[in-house]
């Protein structure tokens, strides 16, 4: 009796592994497994023994760990700016968030497709190709987040009318006119979610002469950051450590206040904008079809309140938040690995990256390879 398709079909995963994509993320780092679907999404965090360097936790354990000051472990958070920032540590990362997964599989993996920010410079992108292969990969594919989004959304990515998309995670921002598989005009800054969170800390350090954790920096933007006035604004006790006496102490934060605070950030984020819209000028039916079919809004950093209003009212374009803005790019990259050729030319790959010295890169390029 001869193999049924099925068996046919299971005996070539055997044979070529599994196909992974990956959203590497300054807060959060997902996984995508072709044919399952995103099966991980934890923190971007490792923990491990001070000591020996032994890995004792990756993803929410981690994060947990990080909370507890304890003197015999470090936390290290891998990815700074969207960026490899330690590359051990990141490889440890995608390692234990993937190993359980891959012992399922008796040849390891076969493709693996990460998106990375549009900044990102030649010696990072090496990194990013350097540390997939490093952990098994056998293929390994880049996109572009924003691309990545846009996919993820539904939008495709070849058509001719201009779609803009604006991703906003936790240390960059990306902002990407799309049309015709390529990036008509883009803008990426290494300012997001992140920097309002070390805003608020400075705040209560200089302000109040107090340290709060990351945690409370984090609760303090969800519950009542806002970039536009609220309807009712609003207040909240905060609770930390005096920086001389040692001693737990409270402050009161107000959502007024609190805007000043995080002014800055969200105004590198809005001039961004701005500049990648003027950009448009030289393609006018581009500018036409933003004007007509607005923006889209994605990664975690748009759940801000009143960012979109505040986008609107600055730019004048109509914006809306996607469904699921954190998951966007995962289901993207997800997309991309499912179907790797028809998206072929706006990936790139480690077999035909070419070595070059880092500059900054040009978005009229279609794909990670074709930086000049
Ligand atoms: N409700 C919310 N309000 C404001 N910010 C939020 C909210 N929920 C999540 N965020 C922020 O979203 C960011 C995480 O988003 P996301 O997971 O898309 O980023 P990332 O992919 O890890 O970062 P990057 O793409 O910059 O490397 C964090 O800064 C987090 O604080």
């Amino acid at each position: 009796m001869g193999l049924s398709d099925m068996n046919l079909s299971r005996l070539m995963n055997m044979d070529t592994g599994i196909d992974i994509g990956i959203d590497l993320g300054t807060a959060n780092t997902l996984i995508y497994v072709k044919g399952k679907g995103i099966v991980a999404n934890e923190p971007s965090i490792v923990a491990s023994e001070r000591s020996s360097g032994k890995i004792l936790a990756i993803g929410d354990e981690a994060l947990v760990i990080h909370e507890k000051i304890h003197p015999g472990i470090m936390t290290i958070r891998p990815l700074a700016n969207g960026v490899i920032a330690d590359y051990e540590a990141t490889v440890k990362l995608i390692k234990g968030l993937i190993g359980n997964m891959k012992n399922r599989f008796l040849f390891g993996i076969h493709r693996m497709l990460i998106s990375i920010p549009l900044g990102t410079t030649e010696v990072e992108i090496r990194a990013v190709y350097d540390a997939a292969h490093h952990i098994g990969a056998k293929e390994v594919y880049l996109v572009y987040e924003p691309i990545a989004a846009a996919i993820g959304i539904g939008i495709d990515p070849f058509e001719a009318q201009g779609n803009m998309v604006i991703n906003i995670g936790c240390g960059t921002t990306d902002i990407a006119v799309i049309s015709l598989g390529g990036i008509a005009s883009g803008e990426s800054l290494r300012v997001a979610g992140g920097e309002i969170n070390s805003r608020i800390l400075r705040f209560f350090r200089e302000e109040h002469n107090m340290a709060i954790s990351d945690r409370a920096a984090e609760e303090i933007k969800l519950r009542i950051a806002s970039v536009h006035s609220l309807e009712q604004e609003i207040s909240m006790t905060v609770r930390g450590v005096n920086f001389e006496s040692g001693l737990p102490v409270t402050a009161e934060l107000d959502s007024i206040t609190l805007r000043d605070v995080i002014s800055t950030p969200i105004n590198q984020i809005v001039m961004a904008i701005k500049k990648t819209v003027e950009a448009l000028i030289v393609k006018p039916e581009l500018a036409i079809d933003i004007l007509d079919h607005g923006v889209w809004l994605t990664g975690g950093g748009v759940l801000l309140k009143g960012l979109d209003q505040k986008i609107t009212e600055e730019t004048k374009l109509k914006v809306q938040i996607c469904d699921d803005p954190l998951l966007v790019v995962a289901h993207g990259v997800g997309r991309i690995l499912e179907d790797l050729e028809t998206y072929d030319s706006i990936i790139s790959s480690s077999k035909n990256h070419r070595k070059r010295t880092s500059k900054s890169p040009d978005y009229s390029a279609q794909n990670p390879d074709n930086q000049q």
